[in-house]
């Protein structure tokens, strides 16, 4: 799915009216529906008070006209108006006028704090207040009225955007965004939803198609695309009946040191398990009896050292490497890895942990990654590669100029991982808290290892690697609940993600698809 700005969704908007030949009205009214739609199946009539906040503008517009849905279908509503300035929107007026159509009790128009109203907890507060129109930081009274809503512990439901919000830029002030239980967003998800510092207010959402011109959506360039089910099952490369374990690349795990061989014992199985045809793991030589005995599939090689690596020596040419998980960064190690750079130009390759600290400490090095490269930092690691950032944009931004810079695709770990290559920027929606547990990076470097191994191209190789991985997060704690997942659990479970990618899904009997 993808992600679009606020300027592309009011261009799509622009068309949509123009070739279509509707009204924007409409277009608001097909909105309204599918919010109307949303709380009708859950309240089912219940005569709970619902409040309605709407601004001035189309998305209190929005509000109005669901408003009017929720009033003719018998519910107890309460509108009020936040007159955070005298304008208002055509579509808000036309709709201020259809509701009066509807009931007596009009909107009540909110001038100041003495207007806020009593809120009970079993109230339900719909927040039309700002849409993605917000133009600058809540401030006075609607601050206080934001603040005040936060207090209560009403079910708070944002229409598109939880008010004081921008879509696709830095928050200004924690204290004047709404916090909602749930939005409701309309076309596509916003790109604050998924960034860390304004994911939490937006923590559940949905997104309603609302018709919006099809030629429009398909031939602009999105802010960045949102990888689930639909965009991994189209990464997948299907084998053949006479392919063999040829066909699917020989990787190098390069990784480990003393006491910390497990790194390479879950590398190594992880690019098993997503199809490496064969895995090599070098390893420093306290880690040569682990691994056989761990992961009998795999070869194993050791360096010259026995607690650590110094130079790598093999006799065969990899498909695909992966290098770092638990080196360390001993002088010896550091010029290991300065070798590889230096020697292994042609290979495909991710590098992980340790290495990404060594590139870190020295720069230098960095010039010798070769093209397409595959970085895989936390925001801890990505920090110390490409210095500090003002706010979760800057950061994107600093890392798509360090991407530009060196030619290489980086994967920034997270709630919503995000694979930058450029300007191009992939979000992905799998995985879970379970996956905060030790290892769990040196899985992702052996999936996506073990991916490219097999011929994916590196930009496929991470994001449908990425999913993969968050998917097997997801189906391990499905199993085990968050806390008990460990990641050999994530591993096991890459199998249950293959056959997840084409398993039909049930019809749901209750609700739609939660996402995160
Ligand atoms: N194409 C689509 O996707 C569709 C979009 N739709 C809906 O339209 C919504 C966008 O509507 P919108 O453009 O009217 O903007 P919206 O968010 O209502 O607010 C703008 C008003 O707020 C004001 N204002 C801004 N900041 C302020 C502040 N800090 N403090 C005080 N005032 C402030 C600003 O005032 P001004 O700057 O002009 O003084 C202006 O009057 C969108 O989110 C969705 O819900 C759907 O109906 C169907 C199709
Ligand atoms: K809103």
């Amino acid at each position: 799915m993808k992600i679009f700005s606020a300027e592309q969704l009011y261009e799509a908007d622009k068309v949509t009216v123009e070739k279509q030949q509707i009204t924007s009205e409409a277009l608001m009214e097909r909105a309204g529906i599918q919010i109307f739609n949303w709380l009708h199946q859950r309240l089912n009539g219940a005569p709970v008070p619902i409040r309605i906040f709407c601004g001035i503008g189309n998305n209190g517009g929005d509000g109005l006209v669901v408003g009017r849905m929720l009033i003719e279908h018998g519910y107890n509503v309460i509108v009020y108006v936040v007159n955070c300035s005298d304008k208002r929107s055509k579509n808000f007026l036309l709709n201020y006028d259809r509701i009066k159509n509807v009931t007596k009790k009009w909107p009540i128009l909110m001038k100041g704090e003495d207007d806020f109203p009593e809120i009970n907890a079993e109230d339900i507060i719909v927040d039309a207040i700002f849409g993605i129109g917000l133009n600058r930081c809540p401030g006075g009274w609607v601050k206080k009225l934001i603040q005040y809503l936060n207090e209560s512990s009403a079910f708070k439901l944002a229409i598109d955007i939880p008010s004081g919000l921008y879509p696709n830029a830095p928050l200004e002030d924690t204290e004047a965004v709404l916090k909602a239980n749930h939005t409701l967003t309309f076309q596509t998800p916003k790109l604050a939803f998924f960034l860390p510092e304004t994911a939490p207010y937006a923590s559940n959402f949905d997104a309603f198609e609302i018709g919006l011109d099809i030629e429009f959506l398909q031939t602009t360039e999105p802010l960045a695309q949102l990888i689930g089910k639909l965009e991994a099952q189209r990464f997948y490369r299907p084998r053949e009946k006479f392919d063999h374990k040829g066909t699917y690349g020989h990787a190098l795990i390069v990784a480990g040191s003393y006491g910390k061989i497990g790194a390479a014992v879950l590398s190594t199985t992880a690019a098993f398990r997503i199809g490496a045809g064969m895995v090599t793991a070098f390893v420093p030589k306290c880690g040569y009896s682990i691994l056989q005995t761990t992961v009998p599939e795999a070869m194993v090689v050791t360096d010259s050292e026995n607690d650590y690596l110094t130079q790598l020596s093999i006799e065969f040419e990899p498909s695909a490497m992966g290098i770092g998980m638990g080196i360390g960064k001993k002088e010896a190690t550091v010029k290991a890895l300065d070798g590889i750079l230096k020697s292994k130009k042609d290979i495909p390759m991710v590098l992980d942990a340790d290495a990404l600290n060594i590139l870190s400490e020295k720069k230098s090095m960095l010039k010798l990654l070769p093209k397409n490269t595959i970085l895989t930092p936390h925001p801890g690691e990505l920090k110390r590669l490409i210095g500090d950032w003002k706010n979760d944009y800057d950061k994107l931004e600093k890392t798509r100029q360090f991407s530009e810079k060196y030619e290489v695709i980086v994967i920034i770990k997270g709630a919503y991982t995000v694979t930058v290559y450029g300007e191009k920027l992939y979000i992905n929606t799998t995985g879970n808290p379970g996956m905060g547990t030790a290892g769990s990076g040196d899985a992702l470097c052996g999936v996506i290892t073990g991916l490219l191994s097999q011929g994916y191209d590196p930009l496929l190789a991470s994001v449908f690697g990425v999913y993969m991985h968050g998917r097997a997060g997801d189906i391990a704690a499905g199993q085990l609940g968050y806390e008990a997942v460990m990641t050999g659990d994530v591993i096991d479970n890459l199998s249950e993600a293959y056959l997840d990618l084409f398993a039909r899904q049930e019809p749901s009997t209750t609700e739609p698809d939660e996402k995160k």
